[in-house]
Parts: C-alpha cells; sequence; structure tokens
C-alpha cells in the first residue's frame, strides 16, 4: 500500500491539507528564516543549549516511503537549554534533500536552500509518557535541523548510515543500524541557531515542534547525496520500471512564518 502523501505532482505539499487539514494552519514547518525578522534573547544565552548521546544509541535503518529514518534508544539521551524548558530525549533521525544540490533543505535563509536538512526527531519524556502523546502536544517535540553543504570530502560520520542505504531501497525494507556514531560530527561546531514554534513537516504535521535550526551547515559529498536519492518511494512489490518511484527529493517547500516570533542564539 502506498503512502497517501508524498513529493510528487498529484501527492505532493499542496495537496497535504486535503487529506490532513493540519498542513494548513498557522503554525507550520518549515519556514524561510528572514534574518532580519530575528530577534535576540539573553535567555537563549543563559541556558547554553546541550546534548548528550550515547554513540550506539542506533539501533534500525528504515525506508519509511518517504526517506530513510534511523531509530534511536532515547532513554541514556538528552537535549536540554537554550528553548526548551524541559529535557527531551532522542527518538530518531532522518534527512531532507532535493534534485540537484541547489534545493533540498526544508528551513531555508532569507530565501537559500542548502542541499540537503538533518533533522534530529526528540519527544518531552519529562511532561509526557510516549513520543506518541508528546506528538499531540505543543510543547511536545523538539526537532534540531542540521544544514546540508556539499563538500569535496564523505563525511565519515554519515558514511557509517550511507553504507547502509542498499539494504533499505524499497518502501518498508529495514536494517539492523548498531553502528557507533560520533553525533559530534553530524552537529556543526557552532552553536549558534534559530528557533521558533512549528510542526512535523511530513503528514500528518502536528504543530507540536519546538525548533532549532542550526545557522552552520556541515557537509556531504556529491556521491553520498546521490546515494540519498537513489532510495526508492515504492515497495519491492511495486515497481515495474528501474526509474520509477525513485526519492530525488523529499523536502516541503517554506509556509509563512505568520505572527510567530523567530529568536536567535549568537551572530
Ligand atoms: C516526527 C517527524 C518529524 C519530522 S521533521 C519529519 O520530517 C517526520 O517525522
Ligand atoms: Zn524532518
Amino acid at each position: 500500500m502506498s503512502l497517501d502523501w508524498g513529493y510528487t505532482d498529484d501527492n505532493g505539499p499542496s495537496t497535504w491539507a486535503e487529506k490532513y487539514p493540519l498542513a494548513a494552519g498557522a503554525r507550520q514547518s518549515p519556514v524561510d528564516i528572514d534574518t532580519s525578522k530575528a530577534t535576540s534573547d539573553n535567555s537563549l544565552v543563559d541556558r547554553e543549549i546541550d546534548w548528550s548521546y550515547p554513540s550506539n544509541c542506533s539501533y534500525r535503518i528504515v525506508n519509511t516511503g518517504y526517506g530513510w529514518r534511523v531509530d534511536t534508544y532515547g532513554d541514556d539521551t538528552a537535549l536540554s537549554g537554550g528553548p526548551l524548558s524541559e529535557v527531551y530525549k532522542l527518538e530518531q533521525f532522518h534527512c531532507h534533500w532535493g534534485a540537484t544540490n541547489d534545493e533540498g533543505s526544508e528551513h531555508t535563509v532569507d530565501g537559500k536552500s542548502y542541499a540537503a536538512e538533518l533533522h534530529l526527531v526528540h519527544w518531552n519524556s519529562e511532561k509526557y509518557s510516549s513520543f506518541k502523546e508528546a506528538a499531540s502536544q505543543p510543547d511536545g517535540l523538539a526537532v534540531l535541523g542540521v544544514f546540508m553543504e556539499i563538500g569535496n570530502a564523505d563525511n565519515a560520520e554519515l558514511e557509517k548510515i550511507i553504507s547502509l542505504i542498499p539494504k533499505i531501497i524499497h518502501k518498508g525494507q529495514d536494517s539492523q543500524a548498531s553502528f557507533d556514531l560520533d553525533f559530534g560530527s553530524l552537529l556543526p561546531e557552532s552553536k549558534h541557531y534559530w528557533t521558533y514554534l512549528g510542526s512535523l513537516t511530513t503528514p500528518p504535521c502536528n504543530e507540536c515542534v519546538i525548533w532549532t535550526v542550526f545557522k552552520e551547515p556541515i557537509t556531504i559529498s556529491e556521491r553520498q547525496l546521490e546515494v540519498f536519492r537513489s532510495l526508492k518511494s515504492v515497495g519491492e512489490e511495486d515497481a515495474i520500471e528501474p526509474e520509477e518511484g525513485k526519492l530525488v527529493k523529499n523536502y516541503r517547500p517554506p509556509l509563512p512564518l505568520g505572527n510567530r516570533v523567530l529568536r536567535e542564539c549568537g551572530p
């Protein structure tokens, strides 16, 4: 059974609100980060954003039909500080990309797209008893967004994920992902970021996310990005043409920030 939404002309972001009414809300993500609208906030500086991820917290990688997703054991993970009032636990991480390198990120900065965007998804385990419950609450999830730009060299940590992609080419396939991952290398050196209240960027587009988008990108090689684009949005039994159902892009274009506040930490 194929997903009832996706990124093609007939099931892409402009159609989502027909089946997922939240997608038409006023607190949607992503947004274009208009840097002239960002306001500084000392409380973000006073409580530096902090994270802790054991290198062995990943356990599975799956082809969701709209990308790859690495599932993690959250028990020993923690994200706190910055815009967050509680401690959040890592649930999963995944990526969004485009068909060419001049598109692919979901958030844009003064109209500029990056080639891809990594999302680390956390849930408020202090206030809620499950990820599912948290995803229905306005402060339920915290997502770290990391821009990815093309670099000459492969990203060695990403390569541990990319080496498993050939095992999950078709929708629904999964593989054990028990690699040792240095999350520090998947996050930028600088802790400068923008933050605002938004949503999941895929249906059902719940407005439950406190977004933190880092200003500094990490790098990925063209070859590595091509491996992402080799994933298929259809199951092994569905594909009829070799080129059919290739996931060459899986990003949602920006939605209006509206009257939401956009704060920044760091220049
Ligand atoms: C929970 C979740 C969050 C994001 S950002 C996404 O793309 C899919 O699912
Ligand atoms: Zn995402």
